[in-house]
């Protein structure tokens, strides 16, 4: 898990007028005299052109030490010698850093290292400038026993550790103060921290915990007096300062998961509140139920056996917990479907496969093909040599048995394969329910699968899953809202075989939910993502008529993170880079699965960390949203000149309003403010009518795009295809036409008694090489063209496209997209220039057809067909 925030070159000026310079500290190349390799840095920073001395390095700067401090990460804990960072300030003192546990920073460019460096050596300057800066001192060490909660404290809801409230005012006092707004670490930067932090705890309800060592002593020995050189406010000096410097490093703690929604009750931490900018007394979560718009049943208690497996003490409960997964894998219906690569795995060392795109769930027929070993029993074999292992096995068989509708039903068809051997029928696992989803989640046995006599039956949901008694062997991959998808793969956690998500599921009956046109629940919901709202209306929003006009769009299973998300993400990270420069800060932020909050949920519950991953994405994401709110709102760095929208939540990218944040088509670009204007299944005229967005430069815009009605639309593709040569592709057409073989004609003449009798349909001409098919294509275009329709040849790859007269890529021509996903649609938009084109087509001719993905062989067909 990663994040980027853009630190652009205007944030970066407005640090280096702070005199904060933003270089990597791991620069021990840096040649003498020539310290600053990059032209553009010179020529921007005239600070350091008119400042010569500063750019001497020093002699003996040691890179071991630094090396040592760019490892120093997280809550590092340990106490080993490291160099301090240094940082500078406008009255030309210098401070002290030690980094804070949130982030590590790569600076990119390539005149800057691109190691791993901590945080506060942002503010570092290069060697060359900062001769002393190689100041031993004890890294601080995060111990949370020193941390200690007074009374008051625990009633404000805030943990201060006691002692540091003295050790602030001292910093209050001290002269030599840190840069404003920044300061996670720093002990100068103490009463900046407290100030702003304390009153964040106020504002936000943070906890905090002291991180420092208690090597007071050492630290205050290498303190720097940067007064002595004020006037060459870069060249700094070591002092001794008699300061006492504890508690430089001060972990942010963001409390337990001690709140509780108020309408479905799930525990949350205070961190994930809607509208974090406020402090609340009573906060209110959505993560959880939408404001308790999705009402789901709670999972039933386990069954007792498995309750004790999981909690007792003894030997066999040991052994199942420690094995869990591997079990889950032997009772599992399912397996694990991906590209996998198996490549990485190479030496000793854990195993790890590398899996790539998207993950899903694969399973087989009912009977393993002839001559095959049936595998999932194999492994149960394999482990039942122990004997623990077997207990286990009979014990969660026996359970399962009892308890589980799928197991009932596959047993059920063993019995039927056992007394009647050559009767045919298929298991069919049906994936809509009748039953309201919000009440019922334990189905029945006969509810979630039936053994059918006779072969498949085409008519069946496709979302169903068929089961055949013979099968190729292949596995069949599972439509991810299969409502039994989660419950086939892992039988432990949902024993009773419950619902996973499904479509039409109800939404809880509330005056809110009254008002909305989507009654039932969307995946969108299940996974959180309000944002695609405003990327879909991006798109539909310059028509007139916003059902038709329309490019269908359908949301993936993985949204968020999804290669749309990462696409926009990307395409918004550019044009910020190219409107405002490239960043000078490359900012990792890293999941840590030993941060306190994690440690204290998870030790009681007797889990690692693996086994609760989403309590690592939920705290991940609270501190990413912490960083996020001292970068841009707090100004850690300087001032945020413009920000992608990923953080768009907390993040207010232009707090003071300027004309360019008046720009309402620039802001709806960046998917800002779409929400004001546009919900999901508006109308052009819904749109339109609202009083609140009258007059505005937007609704201008809107108006521009308005198709106008008087001006003739000529569609340059369709006059483009019927600019043929009609006499010399007749000449072609009949020199060629009376080679045609018998098998050829016939399919010829098929194929245009169908286009001129303007019938419907797909052929499908197949066919080893050689055997004339382009021979074919070409003498159909020529006989469709000729007569003054339209024949599109298309096909899959590039090189074939060349071989046929007019030929496209079905990418170019359709909107293919070029990676496709297995939701993925084509971009053809209907009214535009290109389906236009598809719509007057009498014949698609596309060549190689086979090559192309099933995704989107069958989402094309559908989009053609939708225009047409
Ligand atoms: N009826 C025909 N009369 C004369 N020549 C023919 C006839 N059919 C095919 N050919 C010739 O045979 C050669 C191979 O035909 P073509 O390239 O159309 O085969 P193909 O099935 O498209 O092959 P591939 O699948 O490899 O693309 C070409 O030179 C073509 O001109």
């Amino acid at each position: 898990m990663a994040s980027t925030p853009i630190l652009t070159s205007k944030a970066r000026s407005a640090i280096d007028k702070e005199n904060i310079l933003v270089h990597s500290t791991t620069k021990p190349n840096v040649t003498q005299g020539n310290p600053i390799p990059p032209a553009k840095r010179l020529r921007r920073n005239e600070f350091v052109e008119s400042q010569p001395k500063i750019q001497t390095p020093p002699s003996s700067f040691p890179s071991s030490s630094i090396s040592q401090e760019t490892h120093q990460s997280g809550l590092t804990p340990t106490l080993e010698t490291t160099t301090k960072n240094t940082r500078f300030q406008s009255d030309g003192t210098r401070t002290n850093d030690f980094f804070s546990s949130r982030s590590n920073i790569h600076a990119p460019p390539s005149f800057l290292t691109t190691s791993s460096i901590p945080l506060s050596d942002t503010t570092n300057v290069w060697p060359s400038i900062r001769p002393h800066a190689q100041q031993s001192v004890r890294t601080p060490t995060f111990d949370s026993s020193k941390s200690r909660l007074t009374a008051k404290d625990k009633r404000k809801g805030k943990v201060v550790a006691s002692g540091k409230r003295a050790k602030t005012n001292h910093a209050i006092k001290e002269p030599l103060v840190g840069v404003d707004g920044d300061g996670y670490s720093s002990e100068e930067n103490d009463e900046s921290i407290y100030r702003d932090y304390e009153g964040a705890s106020e504002e936000y309800g943070e906890q905090h915990y002291d991180c420092s060592s208690e090597e007071s002593d050492i630290e205050s020995k290498l303190r720097v007096n940067f007064n002595d050189k004020s006037k060459e406010r870069d060249i700094v000096a070591p002092a001794n300062s008699t300061t006492s410097s504890k508690g430089k490093n001060r972990y942010i703690d963001e409390g337990d998961a001690t709140y509780k929604c108020d309408h479905c009750g799930a525990i949350m931490w205070y961190g994930e509140r809607i509208n974090r900018k406020r402090y609340a007394r009573k906060p209110k979560f959505s993560m959880c139920c939408g404001h308790g718009q999705v009402q789901l049943p709670l999972l039933k208690q386990s069954p007792d056996i498995l309750k004790i497996l999981l909690t007792e003490d003894d030997e066999m409960s040991r052994y199942f917990r420690e094995n869990i997964r591997v079990i889950n894998i032997v009772f599992s219906f399912t397996s694990l479907g991906g590209k996998v690569d198996r490549s990485v795995q190479k030496g000793i060392g854990p195993q790890m496969f590398q899996l790539q795109g998207e993950n899903y769930h694969l399973m087989g027929s009912l009977k393993p093909p002839e001559g095959e070993p049936k595998k999932y029993k194999k492994s149960a074999e394999k482990t039942r040599k122990e004997e623990l292992m077997k207990k286990v096995i009979e014990t969660l068989m026996a359970m399962l048995d009892e308890c589980n509708p799928y197991v009932h039903q596959f047993r059920s068809a063993r019995d039927r394969f056992d007394t009647n051997p050559d009767e045919t029928f298929h298991m069919h696992i049906i994936s809509s329910r009748e039953k309201d989803g919000r009440t019922y989640d334990t189905p029945t046995a006969s509810e979630v699968a039936a053994l059918i006599p006779g072969d498949f039956n085409l008519e069946m949901d496709k979302r169903d899953i068929v089961l055949q008694k013979k099968q190729t062997g292949w596995l069949r991959r599972i439509s991810e809202i299969h409502s039994a998808y989660l419950a086939l793969h892992y039988p432990l956690i949902f024993t009773y075989g419950e619902d996973g998500f499904r479509l039409g599921i109800k939404k809880r009956a509330t005056d809110a939910t009254a008002k909305l046109k989507r009654q039932t629940i969307s995946m969108r919901q299940c996974l959180r993502s309000d944002s695609y709202d405003s990327i879909q209306q991006a798109e539909n929003a310059c028509k007139t008529d916003m059902h038709e006009q329309g490019s269908r769009l359908l949301l993936p299973a993985s949204f968020t993170g999804g290669p749309r998300y990462m696409k926009n993400m990307y395409l918004d990270a550019m044009a910020i880079c190219r409107h405002i420069g490239f960043p000078d800060l490359f900012i990792t932020f890293t999941c840590n699965p030993k941060w306190p909050e994690v440690t204290r949920y998870l030790q009681p519950r007797k889990l690692a960390a693996e086994d609760r991953p989403e309590i690592l994405c939920r705290l991940f994401k609270i501190k990413l949203k912490s960083l996020m709110t001292d970068l841009t709102d707090k100004q850690l760095l300087g001032k945020t000149v413009s920000d992608n929208g990923a953080s768009k939540e907390q993040t207010a990218p232009n707090a003071e309003p300027n004309e360019e944040s008046k720009n309402e088509i620039k802001d709806f670009f960046n998917c800002r403010k779409t929400d004001h204007f546009f919900k999901d299944d508006d109308t052009y005229e819904e749109v339109t009518s609202r009083k609140l967005i009258d007059n505005t430069m937007f609704m201008g815009w809107f108006e521009f795009c308005k198709p106008i009605p008087d001006i003739i639309n000529e569609n340059v593709l369709i006059m483009d295809e019927l600019s043929y040569d009609r006499q010399e592709l007749k000449a072609d057409h009949d020199r060629d036409f009376p080679k045609l073989t018998d098998e050829q004609r016939k399919i010829y003449d098929l194929i245009t008694d169908d286009v001129f009798s303007k019938k419907r349909g797909v052929l499908f001409v197949y066919g080893f090489s050689g055997t004339g098919k382009t021979f074919l294509w070409r003498l159909l275009s020529a006989a469709i063209r000729y007569r003054g329709e339209i024949c599109l040849n298309v096909a899959s790859s590039g090189i074939a496209s060349l071989l046929l007269p007019g030929g496209r890529t079905t990418h170019s021509r359709f909107g293919i997209p070029i990676n496709p996903y297995e939701f993925s649609t084509c971009n053809l938009i209907p009214g535009t220039d290109q389906a236009n084109l598809v719509k007057a087509a009498s014949l698609i001719i596309w060549d190689e057809a086979p090559m192309m993905k099933r995704a989107i062989l069958c989402p094309t067909n559908e989009d053609v067909n939708m225009i047409n």
